[in-house]
């Protein structure tokens, strides 16, 4: 359909008459779950969500009450904390690796309705792991060794040595454990055991060095999903790597020194060779010739170096010539600072930025060689490398890849790992007993890239600040102090010219972003009850993502948007929060963090791993709730809910006395045309001052014309309704994914659930874990439906069937209680908190529901456009939007704002 004019809107007037006459949902809500918002103070609802991501899923507090017939693992053990390892250390020559493990407290819904649909869903009993995996978060921090004093400073500040400071969260009483053990690895696991001991009480437990980078590399290939990638000539980009084919491969760990190890499986190894000239070289070389104060400081200048300087290059030798016989161009390097023996100079003569640059060719490039012909010996095609050599320094990746590239004619190919320094710090992590990671597959785990790791420059190690006020007045420190996080990471390409040589990095004068500010690697959180969607068509093809952003104009079209919504954003946000001083600070705070997160992505948009529009939206989400803005659409779904619910019976009134067929197009136009209450785009939200939710949803009702710009109606109806005599058995169960709150779906999809149910389908209504702009919540879609129940039986009796109406339901319509034979109607939270959905990564809530459905609804632009337009599933699928922006109907229907999808695909 065409634009809205101001023609078909009347006055906002209309809207608080509305309000007035509307009854409040609060005077209605009859049934108020454990830990739900209505009613709380602001201090009761931050504790519950305080803990970021996705605390709905981990079921810590029901494990702590000591249910152990129940599946879900969550965080357990409480009372066996002690047990349980939070620490574990790679002490290497110039570096200390820190991996910790921090527990947070969940959010336990563990409420009538949820029990009554685990027992549904039949996921009540049985098939406990026999090692629970934790759920939490794993941390990276680093130190350098000469700096171990405050590396011990920092174990003892938090406690890690005692098994962290959660375990007194969990276990006030828990004893102090002073005879502790702490995994570690590295030589320093030798050198520095009797320090440990005098300063913190613990006894290093000391592993294989070679052991834990393997068992570290591993577990990086196998669960994170972009750990791997290439850099050639600048470009990034993230491998997938089929687990399959993991094995043999090569690893390369340059640190001070350098280990080659051939890898064949889980503990089959061998170090097959090394060289001593590694990063220690580098750094300690570089350190004397060029009197620099930090590792960062030299590789800084190597990027205003010009090799050509000091490096004697073929062209020197052939007087300018290329040796193209053998494959050699003028600028290749025939003998790195050979220049230097023919020139009578001293050292001072020679730049320190063209020395640095010398040296990191001379010694990138030489690892690179050795590496190929180690590759070469026992036939080996991938190689990784790790180590904080090459601190995801774009120059020396490029050299690596470069050498392997020459010397294999492309046979070989060097492969990095954005957690490149701490294999060994998580291989010694692993070597704990029972924690369960062994488990952990890719879907079990979320990283996020929280801002407020004191980024102050000369400081390495960069724990994420727990604390909000300490993180608000950082980030009032940074604002003051201007762009240190922003500063641009130097990624120019490096003008290889083929051939064996290099030309001078072309990136001039760009200062390298400090270590602590390099955010590329977030915290993992592992969230135990995360599943994989069981009816995806093929998972290991699945992209959630429908737009590439590694487009350019894409990324930066969807980065203005973001922007720009942002100081809207804010003002709702601080609203939500009373307006309050602090929400402003809070406010102000998150505006600036998620500024920074956006300057960081444009500048690298693979920093954070593949980047997609689901990582950006959820980004906001998160950022959101860093800064403890609950839920900031709160008041507009509730206004939005009650007027809805005030129009339901007339609506269900009206669909009643229709044909089927006439309804259930009927039914279809009103959740395409009441999807247009859209928070988070532009064009919407300019809309809402135009008139009240009501007008706009009958306006947005009567310009819903046939054929939608996607029609696949005839072929949906036909499926539903069958055609002739032929009447088609329904479906046994439909999933819905909903989206919106008010209009969205009370007036479009639950009158469609209705209608499902009425034909004997299941209905599961999927509704988001958190909030994200005025997305409905698992927590808040049982208080809707119960008031819905309140005006139509088939709801009623389905709720009731389904457990959403528990104890004091609503006074039922014809008198009878209790459960009835209706076919359920259940709520499941997605296990996201995000507009938009990856299906690779859902609530086990969700998975467990899925397994019957033979019937995916899934709507609204972030869920059914953004992502999983392309999705395929191994049921029916409904793919329902109205597409809310301008960009996004050219690109993916050829079409205008405001036209609508209709995608129906039937399982073949
Ligand atoms: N901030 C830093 N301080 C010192 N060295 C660094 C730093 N960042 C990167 N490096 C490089 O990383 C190397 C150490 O790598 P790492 O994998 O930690 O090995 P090790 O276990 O031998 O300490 C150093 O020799 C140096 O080349
Ligand atoms: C965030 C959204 C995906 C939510 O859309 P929904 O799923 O509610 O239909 C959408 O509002 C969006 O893409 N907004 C940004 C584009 C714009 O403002 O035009
Ligand atoms: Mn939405």
């Amino acid at each position: 359909m065409a634009g809205f004019g101001t023609n078909d809107i009347k006055g906002r007037e209309k809207e608080d008459e509305g309000d007035k006459n509307s009854n409040t949902l609060e005077s209605h809500v009859v049934i108020r779950t454990e830990g739900e918002e209505v009613g709380q103070s602001s201090s009761e609802r931050d504790t519950i969500h305080r803990s970021g991501s996705r605390p709905q899923l981990d079921l810590s507090k029901a494990a702590i009450q000591g249910n152990f017939e129940e599946r879900d693992p969550a965080i357990l053990l409480p009372n066996q904390s002690d047990d349980l390892s939070h620490l574990a250390l790679d002490i290497g020559g110039s570096l200390i690796k820190l991996v910790y493990f921090s527990r947070h407290e969940g959010q336990s819904i563990d409420d009538k309705r949820k029990k009554t649909l685990k027992e549904r869903l039949g996921i009540s009993n049985g098939s406990r792991r026999s090692y629970p995996i934790l759920g939490g978060r794993l941390h990276f921090v680093k130190f350098e060794t000469n700096k171990i004093n405050e590396c011990l400073d920092f174990i003892y500040s938090k406690q890690l040595h005692r098994g962290g400071m959660d375990a007194r969260i969990w276990n006030p009483d828990a004893p102090t454990n002073e005879s502790s053990v702490v995994k570690a690895t590295g030589g320093g696991a030798y050198k520095f055991a009797d320090l440990f001991k005098e300063r913190l009480g613990v006894s290093l437990d000391k592993e294989d060095e070679m052991n834990c980078l393997v068992s570290g590399a591993n577990f990086l290939l196998k669960a994170i999903r972009h750990e791997a990638f290439t850099h050639m000539e600048g470009q990034k980009e993230f491998v997938q790597i089929d687990q399959n084919e993991l094995f043999p491969y090569l690893l390369v760990n340059i640190g001070s020194g350098v280990s080659i190890i051939k890898v064949d499986g889980d503990g089959k190894f061998q170090r097959v060779s090394g060289t001593n000239v590694g990063g220690g070289t580098y750094w300690g070389l570089g350190k004397l010739l060029t009197k620099c104060k930090s590792f960062d400081e030299l590789l800084e200048l190597s990027q205003r170096g010009d090799n050509g300087a000091i490096d004697m290059l073929v062209g020197d030798i052939y007087g300018g010539m290329d040796y193209s016989k053998i494959g050699l161009s003028a600028s290749t390097i025939a003998s790195s600072f050979g220049k230097a023996i023919s020139e009578n100079k001293e050292l001072e003569d020679y730049s320190p930025e063209d020395i640095s640059l010398s040296l990191l060719r001379m010694i990138s490039y030489n690892i690179g060689q050795i590496a190929y012909l180690n590759a070469l010996r026992f036939g080996l095609k991938r190689i990784y490398f790790g180590g904080f050599f090459i601190r995801g320094h774009a120059y020396t990746m490029d050299t690596i890849s470069f050498a392997v590239q020459f010397w294999s004619n492309g046979d070989a190919q060097a492969m990095f790992l954005r957690h490149e320094g701490f294999l060994g710090a998580l291989g010694a992590f692993m070597s704990y007993e029972k924690h369960g990671l062994d488990d952990l597959m890719v879907h079990h785990l979320v990283e996020r890239f929280p801002m407020g790791a004191p980024y102050t420059g000369g400081k390495i190690h960069g724990p994420p600040l727990g604390d909000l006020n300490e993180k608000i007045s950082w980030m009032e420190k940074f604002v003051r102090k201007g762009t240190e996080i922003t500063a641009p990471v130097p990624m120019a390409p490096p003008g290889t010219t083929g051939l064996g040589g290099f030309e001078v990095p072309s990136s001039k004068g760009g200062t390298l972003r400090s270590d602590a500010s390099a955010l590329n690697i977030g915290v993992l959180h592992l969230v135990p009850t995360l599943e994989l969607f069981p009816l995806l068509a093929d998972p290991k093809t699945y992209e959630p993502n429908t737009i590439d952003l590694s487009d350019h104009g894409e990324l930066e079209y969807w980065f203005t948007v973001l922007s720009e919504h942002l100081p809207d954003l804010v003002d709702k946000a601080v609203a939500s929060e009373g307006g309050t001083d602090d929400a402003k600070r809070r406010g102000d705070a998150f505006a600036h963090a998620f500024s920074a997160h956006l300057a960081r992505l444009m500048e690298e948009p693979a920093a954070y791993g593949k980047l997609g529009l689901v990582n950006l939206l959820e980004l906001r989400e998160e950022c959101l709730r860093e800064f403890q803005f609950v839920d900031v659409y709160r008041s507009i779904k509730q206004r939005e809910n009650e007027a809805s619910l005030a129009v339901l019976p007339d609506l269900l009134m009206e669909l009643d006395s229709m044909s089927e067929e006439a309804r259930l197009l009927t039914l279809i136009e009103g959740v395409l045309a009441a999807n247009i209450f859209d928070w988070g785009s532009r064009a919407c939200m300019d809309l809402y001052h135009k008139g009240t939710i009501i007008e706009i949803y009958r306006m947005s009702r009567n310009k819903m014309q046939r054929p939608w710009r996607v029609d696949d109606f005839d072929v949906f109806k036909e499926r539903m309704l069958g055609s002739g005599d032929k009447k088609p058995c329904p479906h046994k169960r439909a999933l819905l994914f909903v989206d919106n709150s008010g209009a969205d779906v009370i007036l479009g999809m639950l009158p469609l659930a209705r209608e499902l149910l009425r034909r004997g389908t299941e209905v599961v209504l999927v509704a988001n874990s958190l909030p994200a702009l005025n997305d409905a919540t698992a927590t808040e879609l049982p208080e809707i439906v119960a008031e819905a129940a309140k005006h139509c039986d088939i709801l009623r009796r389905a709720a009731e069937a389904g457990g959403l109406l528990v104890d004091a339901m609503v006074s039922s319509l014809d008198g009878s209680n209790g459960n009835s034979s209706s076919v359920p109607l259940m709520v499941v939270e997605n296990g996201c908190g995000s507009p938009c959905i990856d299906l690779r990564q859902v609530s086990s809530e969700l998975a467990a529901a899925a397994k019957e459905a033979d019937l995916v609804i899934l709507e609204g632009m972030g869920r059914a456009l953004h992502t999983n337009l392309n999705a395929k599933f191994k049921c029916d699928a409904l793919k329902l939007a109205m597409v809310k922006n301008q960009r996004l109907a050219q690109k993916l229907i050829q079409g205008n704002i405001y036209d609508c999808v209709c995608r129906y695909e039937p399982v073949s």
